[in-house]
């Protein structure tokens, strides 16, 4: 099958040469070519370029898309999709003037998520969590990483993993499963925290390796969650079964998570809406992606990522949408993107290589995904006719896509 999409006004994030994240000062530029084509054989990109040198080749379809743009699905690397039910009653309480510690402290938060998930069968959940994947890929999103961490015991846990690797079978974008079984202390171990993290060593990480159901390790490293010596353990017990960590840092308290992270070659740390100095310096000239959610700081009314100083500093900077019940309600990468020009001054260029090249890195999808580039997966954005790039950001709350294109092929929910 080939489709040749012809007169593209702009192609977006054009990389001939395979990049594997872009850092500081190189995120400033976004490759583009104008009047461009695009030809896509087998799900794949095989060629582009310009207008002048479009193939003459046969080919099954041919799309004009005079006066649009085209650019490769947004990268979304932190998700917490699966879930049961919502918590909006925990929003109306944060208005009347609860803070998000507090809800969590009375019972509320990730417990209350996890009760909900507990009670609801692997069916139902998968049909949930089915109708936010096709939500987020219908704005855009053409690659995605999953928690668990709702479940917080070792059949509901197993019931997330399973449902998100059933979640891949089934979809054509692709998906990577982060095994977060340290995202909250039930209240069953309360006062026995140890029993509940080697809980998690001893009977849910043989099975994940067994029935391959995660990529990577998470924990919630943040005063009131797990410490710094909780995350080493369990990033040392995930180790054991090659899972390379991936892991929420920073959000509240800067405790050393950062740092614990890099040690331990973490693939990404996120979060990151407190940043000491020290946390900058550490990432600095390592692998570790630093991973931005700008519409959690948003909901949350939290500070945003200190995003100008540490691309200022030469580090990356990687966007994600958080998507989940209590922090973030929302998985539009769109917003994501505009927010982090608003709140975060990133400009148009850095915030769409954050969204796509930065985002597939940071789970593992470089190859794979996040640039225009040939042999990469042809996951692409249509978009409305636009003037330039900037109008995407700037139409916050809104979107610019016109269609949705997943290996090539037009895709609707
Ligand atoms: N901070 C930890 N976990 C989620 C929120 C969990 C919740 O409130 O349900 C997050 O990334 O924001
Ligand atoms: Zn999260």
């Amino acid at each position: 099958m080939r489709t040749l999409f012809k007169n593209i006004k702009e192609l977006i994030q054009v990389r001939e040469q395979p990049v594997s994240f872009l850092a500081g000062a190189e995120m400033k530029l976004l490759p583009t070519i104008k009047n461009a084509f695009l030809l896509v054989e087998n799900g794949i990109i095989a060629d582009f370029g310009k207008m002048e040198k479009c193939p003459t080749i046969l080919v099954d379809e041919i799309i004009d898309t005079t006066g649009k743009m085209m650019l490769p699905s947004w990268c979304d690397s932190h998700t917490h999709i699966v879930y049961a039910g919502n918590r909006e009653g925990e929003f109306v309480d944060r208005i009347n003037g609860l803070s998000y510690e507090e809800i969590a402290t009375n019972g509320g938060g990730i417990l209350n998520s996890a009760k909900k998930l507990q009670e609801t069968s692997e069916e139902d959940l998968y049909q949930q969590s089915k109708i936010r994947l096709e939500e987020v890929i219908q704005l855009g999103t053409g690659a995605i990483e999953i928690k668990s961490g709702y479940g917080l015991t070792v059949e509901a846990e197993l019931k997330m993993l399973r449902i998100i690797k059933r979640l891949k079978e089934n979809y054509s974008i692709p998906i990577k499963a982060t095994f977060l079984g340290a995202h909250a202390l039930p209240s069953k171990y309360k006062n026995n925290k140890q029993a509940y993290l080697q809980l998690l060593v001893d009977e849910i990480l043989p099975v994940i390796a067994k029935e391959k159901l995660a990529d990577y390790i998470d924990i919630f490293c943040e005063t009131g969650y797990f410490t710094v010596a909780d995350t080493e353990s369990i990033l040392k017990a995930g180790k054991k079964y090659g899972l390379i960590p991936k892991i929420h840092v920073n959000q509240f308290n800067a405790i050393g998570g950062v740092q614990a992270g890099v040690n331990f070659n973490a693939l990404s740390v996120d979060h990151l809406e407190v940043m000491r100095n020290e946390d900058i310096e550490a990432l600095k000239n390592t692998n570790t992606m630093p991973v931005a959610l700008p519409s959690c700081s948003y909901f949350l009314s939290i500070p945003y990522t200190p995003a100008r100083k540490m691309l200022d500093a030469g580090l990356p900077l990687a966007l994600a949408t958080d998507y989940n019940p209590g922090s973030t309600p929302s998985g539009n990468m769109n917003f994501v993107v505009s927010t982090a020009c608003i709140k975060m001054k990133m400009t148009p260029e850095e915030a769409i290589n954050a969204a796509t090249i930065n985002g597939a890195y940071a789970m593992g999808l470089e190859k794979k995904v996040g640039s225009i580039t040939i042999g990469k997966q042809a996951n692409l954005i249509l978009t409305k006719p636009i003037n330039s790039y900037s109008f995407i950001p700037y139409s916050f709350g809104n979107h610019q896509i016109e269609k949705i294109y997943l290996k090539g092929e037009y895709w609707k929910r």
